[in-house]
């Protein structure tokens, strides 16, 4: 492989696709290979993002065709259940082709690296199968990681998103009339990052989602059990030492608002707040969705495969 390392893209005009496209641009060493869209075909990248520099125009590329053209990484940002057939294709016709995708549909895979570089980098250098993880699912796993040596019980964590979440396919999710001046839970039970939470950090954990009318944003408060007493301050300390080399997050006293994270390339987390009793930490992480949940993440998992820098791109 020799630099410009070139990107396929599937899913591209799309919510999460649109923030690749611009952090590929702005990236020293990749470039738009191509971008695939079935309902903007014919349209120039730059319709939607004017950031695109290497000219492309959405194309409805099939899987079979997107496997045979040129690239060293393809990226999926399709929705769920929809990665399928373009692995099967890649595995056929070029298997040593770096693949990342956004969709839920590898989380559960063990031949796939889970790309939270955070937390399991040294499972991602160099890997050609990566599944990035899901928005909600990084927030929540960031804001418990550093307490899972002192839990005293199951975790459960409220969170909030912003409506480009939900995608572009009309749901009453993204629907800005019905969310207006609202807020509404769902999935009250099941909801998939729970299981991809629960299966990564290694514990279980329990959440209920919620989606409110700004386009994007996610806050999660985590209520989190412990085995034993602790004090505030040491409870800081405890992120200090686990974060203390990480440039995506900024810890802080006070608990981040949801504004905080919009328009954050990492995640900011505080709170750290004690029960009277001792028994119970309160931790508040806040990202954006788009960025830490899904694109950000996908370049910092991109650069790891191909051994650059892994936050070349993205500060
Ligand atoms: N939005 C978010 O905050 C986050 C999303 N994710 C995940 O990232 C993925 C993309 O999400 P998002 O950008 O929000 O989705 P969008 O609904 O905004 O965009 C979906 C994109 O996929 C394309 N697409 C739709 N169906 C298919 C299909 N069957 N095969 C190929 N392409 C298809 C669409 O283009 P066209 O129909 O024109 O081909 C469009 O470009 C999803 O798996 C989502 O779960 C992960 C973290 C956060
Ligand atoms: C507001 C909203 O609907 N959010 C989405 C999360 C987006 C995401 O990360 O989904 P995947 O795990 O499928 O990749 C949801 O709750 O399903």
């Amino acid at each position: 492989m020799t630099t410009p390392f070139l990107v396929g893209l599937v899913g591209a005009r799309g919510h999460t696709g649109r923030e690749l496209i611009r952090l590929i641009a702005g990236h020293p060493e990749l470039m738009l290979a191509y971008a695939v869209s079935r309902e903007f075909a014919g349209r120039p990248v730059a319709d939607i993002a004017p950031e695109d520099k290497d000219e492309c125009v959405f194309e409805a590329l099939n899987p079979e065709e997107v496997a045979k053209r040129r690239a060293d990484v393809v990226i999926l940002a399709a929705p769920d259940g929809a990665a399928g057939d373009y692995v099967a294709e890649i595995e056929r016709h070029a298997p040593g082709r770096i693949i990342v995708d956004l969709s839920a549909d590898y989380r559960f895979n063990d031949a796939w690296a889970y790309g939270l570089p955070e937390l399991n980098r040294a499972n991602i250098a160099g890997k050609s199968r990566i599944a990035n993880p899901g928005c909600y699912a990084t927030a929540l796993q960031l804001a418990v990681a550093p307490l899972l040596p002192k839990l005293g019980g199951v975790p459960s964590v409220f969170g909030v998103s912003g409506y480009s979440g939900a995608g572009t396919k009309p749901s009453p999710k993204n629907d800005p009339e019905r969310l207006k001046d609202n807020l509404m839970s769902y999935a009250l039970t099941g909801h998939n990052h729970e299981r991809e939470a629960t299966r990564h950090l290694g514990t279980k954990i329990r959440f209920t989602p919620h989606v409110h009318p700004a386009f994007r944003g996610i806050l999660v408060t985590a209520h989190i059990p412990l085995a034993e007493k602790i004090s505030e301050g040491d409870l800081m300390a405890l992120f200090e030492e686990k974060y203390r080399d990480e440039p995506l997050i900024a810890l802080r006293n006070a608990a981040p608002e949801l504004k905080d994270g919009t328009g954050r390339k990492g995640v900011i987390i505080g709170g750290f707040a004690v029960s009277a009793d001792g028994g119970h930490a309160v931790i508040v992480a806040a990202e954006d969705n788009l960025l830490k949940g899904a694109a950000v993440q996908a370049i910092q998992n991109v650069n790891l495969a191909l051994g650059l820098d892994e936050l070349k791109g993205v500060i």
